[in-house]
């Protein structure tokens, strides 16, 4: 990475901001919103995360958002790499044929679709979200791509929580890298 890499990661930080006991009392919530609110951190975070996705995992050919808040780095690391970009949403919300996978959230359950039809030969994907934090949607994004076929370089993420494990669901062999990690 560009020496100032570590420098930027902690200047992004910085404008993290967590509240406690949202959705439900003793979730603290990490609300990647309040910080792309300022443009200035919108450029840095974009920046960090095209800087992160050519160095560490070069090659992809696809980056695939899962709804709601992944699909904000998807489309915009797409853009920059131009590379295609592809959806993992919540049920009911995709046309045509779709494949289902159920999981966990910290709080609650929800089940995610991908379309068929996003899944070529030759499809090498990055996965991406804001935060990992038990690891059930991601691990439900890599098995609903994984079913079906695709090829996944790995997996990033703006937050990591790491108090809560979430890596111990990931399927082993998939690389997860989180830019900014709490404990
Ligand atoms: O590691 P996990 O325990 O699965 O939790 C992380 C996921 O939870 C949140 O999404 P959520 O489903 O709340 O919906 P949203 O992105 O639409 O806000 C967050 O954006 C991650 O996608
Ligand atoms: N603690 C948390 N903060 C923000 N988003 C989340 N999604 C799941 N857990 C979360
Ligand atoms: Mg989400």
């Amino acid at each position: 990475m560009e020496g100032d890499y570590d420098k930027r990661i902690e200047e992004f930080k910085s404008k993290l901001k967590s509240f406690p006991d949202f959705p439900k009392k003793g979730i603290l919530f990490w609300d990647i919103f309040s910080a792309i609110a300022d443009g200035p951190t919108c450029t840095l975070l974009q920046g960090i995360l095209a800087e992160t996705v050519r160095k560490k995992f070069p090659g992809i050919n696809a980056v695939v958002g899962l709804e709601s808040r992944g699909f904000l780095f998807a489309f915009s690391l797409a853009a920059e790499l131009g590379v295609s970009c592809l959806p993992v949403r919540k049920k009911g919300k995709l046309p045509g044929e779709v494949m289902s996978y159920k999981y966990d959230l910290e709080y609650g359950s929800d089940v995610l679709e991908i379309q068929k039809a996003s899944i070529r030969p030759g499809l090498r994907c990055l996965i991406v979200d804001d935060l990992i934090a038990t690891g059930g949607s991601l691990s439900a994004a890599i098995h609903l791509l994984k079913n079906n076929g695709a090829d996944i370089v790995g997996c990033l993420v703006v937050m990591e929580l790491e108090s809560l494990n979430g890596r111990r669901n990931i399927p082993s062999g998939i690389a997860v890298h989180s830019l900014v990690k709490y404990d």
